[in-house]
């Protein structure tokens, strides 16, 4: 078994490092072979993703991935952006299923925005579809019309069948869970999103078991800041998945809580935390590494099919938070403050410590 390790920018490595900890103790036969993406990837390749780094992606069984992302990359040419390195790698293995969950851990619950008995038991999935819409969809650009003025130019397409693969995923998700899926759109404007509710419901009606209902994204931000709880598969597009997790992140306490798996037509699944390169807090031992840890724990799962050292691990970071220890994002006075690495190495002793018992 082929472990890819992506590690990235900012804080990617130091997240990445404890997972691969976390790895090293609970696979230690697994192979891993690390390769540069995002400004790693344009620093040492002059590319955002190199080749060798696509091949190694492909060769591999899973991929655990950091974070991308530099300084000036808003204004920079879309091949010499970090976050187009992702972007590619997602679309090249096309990894269209993006599961994101969000999961209150109890130990948490103080250290949510939201009011305890809100978030007290939330458990809810954002299944955001990851190779279409306005993130890829041409024609883009910034051009100059013929009054001289310059526009700027993104298009928000998707496909019937791009919506169905994405719609399955929803339902057959909804199925392991507690049966429910909403649809996130923006039906009442735009016309991809038309097709988009038109397909979701049409599939839906292949799910009589699966209760499917219909939000517009506006009132769905506002709904899963009000009573998050009554959701269970959230599934949406690309962009509106990408801004809805971050908010989901402020229920649970912080963004760096947040795992994510991608997947796609076969198990070869790419995993990382919902977070980015954090430059505000790199470098300083600071940033939170589980995340990246139960993005690994959804490695083994998905795509190594080893359900029970998945447990393990998340069971590891229930242990970790009950014993107090919190990195600053979700510290609270009475606890225990530590670093990225105290964090990760907590984790290991957690396991450590199960092993014995
Ligand atoms: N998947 C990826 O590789 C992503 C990359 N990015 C890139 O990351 C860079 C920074 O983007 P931002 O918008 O600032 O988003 P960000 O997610 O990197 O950071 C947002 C805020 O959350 C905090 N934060 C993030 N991860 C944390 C962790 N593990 N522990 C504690 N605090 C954490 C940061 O310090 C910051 O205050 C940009 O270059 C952006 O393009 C952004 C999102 C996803
Ligand atoms: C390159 C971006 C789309 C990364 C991002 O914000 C994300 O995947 O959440
Ligand atoms: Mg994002």
């Amino acid at each position: 078994m082929k472990i890819a390790i992506m590690a990235g920018d900012g804080i990617g490595p130091e997240v990445v490092a404890q997972a691969v900890k976390v790895l090293r103790h609970v696979l230690p036969q697994a192979e891993t072979e690390e390769a540069p993406v995002g400004l790693a990837g344009i620093e040492t390749r002059g590319v955002p993703l190199p080749d060798e780094t696509l091949a190694l992606a492909k060769r591999a069984d899973a991929i655990l991935f950091g974070a991308v992302g530099g300084p000036d990359e808003a204004s920079l040419p879309r091949e010499q952006r970090p976050g187009t390195g992702l972007l590619k790698l997602r679309k090249e293995l096309t990894l269209f299923a993006n599961f994101r969950p969000a999961f209150m851990f109890p130990e948490l619950i103080g250290a949510s925005t939201l009011k305890p008995e809100i978030v007290d038991g939330l458990d809810l999935v954002i299944l955001r579809e990851l190779n279409g819409d306005i993130y890829f969809g041409e024609p883009r650009g910034i051009e100059t019309g013929p009054s001289g003025e310059r526009y700027g130019i993104n298009t928000m397409r998707y496909t019937e069948s791009e919506v169905e693969r994405i719609a399955h995923a929803a339902f057959q998700a909804a199925r392991r869970r507690r049966g429910k899926v909403c649809s996130v759109d923006k039906a009442n404007v735009l016309e991809t999103m038309q097709l988009w509710r038109e397909v979701m419901t049409r599939v839906g009606r292949e799910y009589p078991d699966v209760e499917l209902s219909h939000l517009f994204i506006d009132a769905a931000a506002m709904t899963l800041m009000r009573a998050p709880k009554q959701f269970d598969v959230i599934v949406t597009g690309n962009m509106f998945g990408d801004i809805l997790s971050d908010a989901a992140a402020m229920l649970t306490g912080s963004i760096g809580m947040l795992p994510s798996a991608s997947l796609g037509l076969d198990r070869k699944g790419l995993y990382e935390p919902v977070h980015g390169s954090a430059p505000d807090i790199a470098g300083q031992d600071i940033a939170n590494p589980l995340a990246a840890i139960l993005s690994f724990a959804m490695l083994l799962r998905e795509s190594l099919g080893l359900e029970d050292k998945a447990q393990e691990v998340e069971s590891a970071v229930r242990s970790v938070l009950a014993g107090g220890y919190r990195t600053a994002d979700i510290y609270q006075p009475g606890t225990h403050r530590v670093g990225t690495e105290e964090m990760g190495d907590a984790v290991v002793q957690a396991l450590q410590a199960r092993r014995a018992a």
